[in-house]
């Protein structure tokens, strides 16, 4: 099981939503972590070969996966950003409905959706209309429609998006179960959707994959310290201008910053352990000021 990318490009215009993507993949969770623009829908839809690259390969097991067509689609499970669900089908006839167009004979379609309703905790909602479901509801039915087909590849974008906490947990921890014998991969911009779950972390950036590894590697990667340390609050501003300033905490005496600094960015400053997130405003953050249009 072998997914390769090769010098993998997509233009639009000017613009190189993905831009030379070269990496390899096999089975496992892959999480795919960048702000909005940074290209992962973009490669995603050409990983389930909605759009074509300008330039480069998809392999898989070696052969070019636009080239496999329908051979290639029946291993492949997909969850859009936003995926239409038909309000006034029932949880069950929307499976069903999806497990027809992916070829399933009817009854092995009607087993593995029961299997997988449950799988996904929504069993006993299998007869309620799909408008009437919660976001996290309609989320989790849309795994469960990706897995169908029991695809090798299964491909979930910005799935989390909505969920609240307790669904974000659940959620994870269903990724993980289904990750045992596939590929997945999931595109997010919430560090804590991928810093526990996912066995490669790849950061991408303005179309390009710019770090890959575990969440370990990353946070070694950083040539950065993180601090805490407390600060009048008139020097908010400035400590924000000329730092990457993660949390904000007004208490008694002024404003406690976490800060990346190389070196102790105030007297008071206690070196504290650093984690994805910082490794995130790292790669991804701004510091007030770096942008003309930022009001301070
Ligand atoms: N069909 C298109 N036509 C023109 N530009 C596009 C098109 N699709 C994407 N882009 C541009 O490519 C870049 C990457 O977009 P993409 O949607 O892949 O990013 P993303 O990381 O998925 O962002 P988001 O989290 O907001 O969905 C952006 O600059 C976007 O404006």
């Amino acid at each position: 099981m072998e997914l390769q990318f090769k010098n993998v490009t997509k233009a639009y215009g000017d613009v190189h939503a993905v831009d030379h993507v070269t990496h390899s993949m096999e089975k496992g969770v892959y999480g795919l972590l960048g702000v909005n623009g940074a290209g992962k829908t973009t490669l995603m839809r050409m990983l389930c070969t909605a759009i074509n690259p300008t330039s480069g390969e998809i392999l898989w097991n070696g052969k070019d996966i636009f080239s496999l067509g329908a051979s290639y689609r029946g291993i492949l499970g997909y969850l859009p950003q936003n995926y239409g669900f038909y309000p006034d089908l029932s949880v069950y006839d929307y499976m069903m409905y999806i497990a027809s167009i992916k070829g399933l004979r009817p009854i092995v379609a009607k087993k593995r959706a029961l299997k997988l309703l449950e799988q996904v905790g929504m069993a006993e909602k299998r007869k309620k209309k799909m408008r009437t479901l919660s976001g996290g509801m309609i989320r989790r039915v849309g795994i469960a429609q990706a897995m169908l087909n029991d695809p090798r590849i299964l491909v979930l974008d910005e799935p989390t998006a909505g969920l609240d906490p307790n669904e974000r947990i659940r959620f994870r921890n269903l990724v993980s179960e289904l990750s045992e014998d596939r590929l997945v991969l999931l595109s997010t911009h919430i560090v804590s959707d991928v810093e526990y779950v996912a066995n490669e972390i790849i950061l991408m950036k303005e179309g390009k994959f710019f770090y890959t590894g575990t969440s370990d590697e990353i946070i070694l990667s950083m040539d950065m310290s993180v601090w805490n340390c407390t600060v009048p609050k008139r020097e908010l501003n400035n400590y924000m201008k000329k730092y990457l300033t993660g949390n904000v905490r007004t208490v008694a005496d002024g404003v406690e910053l976490r800060v990346l600094s190389k070196t102790p960015p105030a007297r008071n400053a206690v070196q504290v352990e650093t984690t994805l997130e910082d490794a995130f405003l790292l790669y991804f953050g701004e510091k007030a000021g770096d942008k003309d249009d930022v009001q301070i």
